[in-house]
């Protein structure tokens, strides 16, 4: 399932922007009307003002005005030796942005896995807290 987009996010991958880790990802969102976003890690000097490849695409859909409903799944892709999962700083805004069951595929190029944002971050912080 999800080859596609599977395929997309590697195509992204080639783009990140990865000098200091040397750290490839990619990410692409898959919306319902089949519109994709792409994303990719773009690092910096200042090391903390880097964005990861799963918030810049995720941030290029809400940018068009997709919301939450209108995603139907994000890949996150990578070069590293095993599958790589999102950070703590990702699953925090993911958990907001996207659906809890909406699928996530992870790959390295020799594995892939399914997850979600349910099973991702589980008890998670949100609005609703905020009341
Ligand atoms: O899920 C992840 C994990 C890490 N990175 C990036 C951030 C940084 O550029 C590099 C090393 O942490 O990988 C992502 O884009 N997504
Ligand atoms: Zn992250």
């Amino acid at each position: 399932m999800y080859e596609n987009l599977v395929s997309e996010a590697f195509e992204a991958m080639k783009s990140a922007y990865a000098p200091y880790s040397n750290y490839h990802v990619g990410a692409c969102v898959l919306c319902r009307d089949g519109r994709t976003f792409r994303g990719v890690n773009i690092e910096n000097a200042s090391y903390g003002a880097t964005n990861c490849a799963e918030r810049s695409a995720v941030f290029g859909a809400y940018s068009y005005g997709y919301r939450k409903a209108d995603i139907a799944a994000l890949a996150i892709v990578s070069d590293g030796a095993r599958i790589g999962t999102p950070c703590g700083i990702c699953r925090q805004v993911l958990s907001e942005l996207l659906e809890s069951d909406t699928p996530i595929i992870l790959s390295n190029g020799k594995e892939t896995m399914e997850t979600t944002m349910a099973e991702l971050l589980p008890m998670s912080f949100g609005m609703e807290d905020l009341a």
